[in-house]
C-alpha cells in the first residue's frame, strides 16, 4: 500500500480536503478509489456538472420550503466548487406552487465569481421576471413528445419553439447566455418510446435559435446505455458534441450507466441533483434526478476533474435532506453515513 499507487487507506473521517483526490478506506473498506490511468482513455478530462437540485429537486416537492431554506442550499453549493447551480423556474405559481419565490431565492442568494446561475424561462414573461430579479443566464425547456409538451407547458412543440425563439432573441439583444432543454429525450410518460431522430431535430431548432448548450432529458428514467447511445448518435450528427449535456433520472436505476456511456462519447456536461433530489410534476412516478454525490464519486474513480468537492456536497445534501426531513438518495452519502464518516 504506497502513497504513489494510491492505495492510501483512511481509517479515520472523511478529510474534506483530500476527499476528491485520494482513495478512501471507511471501516477497513475500500470505498473510493483514484485511477489515474484511466485519465489516459480517451474519456473526456474535465466535465462540468450542473447542479439542478434547488430546481429539479425542489420543484416537485409537496410541502413548500421555506425560501431561506432554498437560499442556504444554494449559498452551501456555491462553495463546493460547482461551476453552475440552477435557481428557480419563473414559471407559473399556479402551475408549479413550489417555484413562487423565484424573485426572493433570486435576489437572496450569494453569488461566487465563476458560478453561473441559470433559472427556467418558459416564455417572455418568465424571461422578463428573470432579467427584473438579476438572472444572468437563463434556459428555455422543450420536449420531443408532443403530449409532455402539452402537459408540461400547455402548447405544442411548435408553439414552444415560437416562445422559445421571443426568449432567445430577447436574451441575445440583453446578451444573456440562454440553454436549451429536450424532455423526454428517452422516453415519454405519455407516449413510451421516442425516436431519436425527433430529438435531434427538437435539438436542432434549440441550438439554431441560439441556445448555448442542449440538455438531453431522461425525464422518467427509463433509458439503457443503449438507448442513450441510439440517441446521441442522432443528435451527434445535428449538432457540435461540445454543445451537449445529459440530464438523467434515475427511476430505473441507469442513471450512471447512461452517463457513463454518454461520456465515453465525448458528452463533458451532466446535469445532477444533490442528493438525488428531484422529479418532474407533470411526470407521475419519475424519481430524483442522478446524485451529485453519485456521480462525482464515479468521475474521480475515472480520474476525470470536476473541480467539485465531494465532501462539502455530501454536506449540503445532508442539510437539505434534514430540512425536509427526508433520506438522501445518494448511495455514495449512505454509504458515508452508514460508515459514520459524515455525521
Ligand atoms: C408555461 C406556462 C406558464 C404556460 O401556462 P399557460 O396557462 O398556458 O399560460 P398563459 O400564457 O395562458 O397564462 C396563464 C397564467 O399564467 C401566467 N404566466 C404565464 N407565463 C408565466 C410565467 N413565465 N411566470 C409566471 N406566470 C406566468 C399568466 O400571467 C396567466 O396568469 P393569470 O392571468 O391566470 O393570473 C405553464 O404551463 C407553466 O408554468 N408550466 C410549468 C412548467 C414547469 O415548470 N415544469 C417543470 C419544469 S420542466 C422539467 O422539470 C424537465 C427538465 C427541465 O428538468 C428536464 C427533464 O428532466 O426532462
Amino acid at each position: 500500500m504506497s502513497l504513489e499507487s494510491w492505495n492510501v487507506y483512511f481509517s479515520v473521517n472523511i478529510s474534506s480536503s483530500t476527499f476528491d483526490q485520494c482513495i478512501l478506506l471507511c471501516c477497513g473498506k475500500v470505498v473510493a478509489q483514484h485511477n489515474w490511468e484511466s485519465q489516459a482513455s480517451g474519456l473526456p478530462e474535465y466535465i462540468k456538472i450542473v447542479e439542478v437540485g434547488p430546481r429539479d429537486g425542489l420543484q416537485n416537492e409537496k410541502v413548500i420550503v421555506p425560501t431561506d431554506t432554498k437560499i442556504e442550499l444554494i449559498n452551501r453549493l456555491s462553495k463546493t466548487g460547482l461551476p453552475a447551480i440552477e435557481v428557480t423556474s419563473f414559471v407559473s405559481s399556479k402551475w408549479v406552487p413550489q417555484m413562487a419565490d423565484h424573485k426572493e431565492v433570486m435576489r437572496g442568494i450569494e453569488r461566487h465569481p465563476g458560478v453561473q446561475y441559470p433559472v427556467l424561462t418558459p416564455n417572455l414573461k418568465g424571461f422578463h421576471s428573470a432579467i427584473a430579479a438579476g438572472a444572468t443566464e437563463v434556459s428555455v425547456f422543450g420536449a420531443a413528445s408532443e403530449s409532455f409538451s402539452k402537459m408540461n407547458i400547455n402548447c405544442s412543440i411548435e408553439e414552444s419553439i415560437e416562445k422559445f425563439e421571443e426568449v432567445a432573441k430577447s436574451a441575445r439583444n440583453m446578451n444573456i447566455p440562454v440553454r436549451g432543454y429536450v424532455s423526454c429525450a428517452l422516453g415519454c410518460p405519455y407516449e413510451g418510446d421516442i425516436t431519436p431522430a425527433k430529438v435531434a431535430e427538437v435539438s436542432k431548432r434549440l441550438y439554431s435559435m441560439g441556445c448555448y448548450e442542449i440538455s438531453l432529458g431522461d425525464t422518467i428514467g427509463v433509458g439503457t446505455p443503449g438507448s442513450m447511445k441510439r440517441m446521441l448518435e442522432a443528435v451527434m450528427k445535428e449538432i457540435p458534441l461540445s454543445a451537449l449535456a445529459v440530464h438523467c433520472h434515475d427511476t430505473y436505476g441507469q442513471a450512471l450507466a447512461n452517463i457513463l456511456t454518454a461520456i465515453q462519447m465525448g458528452v463533458a456536461v451532466v446535469d445532477s441533483s444533490v442528493a438525488g433530489l428531484g422529479g418532474c410534476p407533470y411526470a407521475k412516478g419519475a424519481t430524483g434526478n442522478v446524485a451529485t454525490e453519485d456521480v462525482i464519486y464515479m468521475l474521480n474513480g475515472l480520474g476525470i476533474n470536476t473541480g467539485v468537492n465531494l465532501y462539502t456536497v455530501m454536506e449540503a445534501g445532508n442539510f437539505i435532506c434534514t430540512a425536509l426531513n427526508k433520506k438522501t438518495n445518494s448511495k455514495v452519502a449512505q454509504a458515508s453515513f452508514n460508515t459514520g464518516t459524515i455525521k
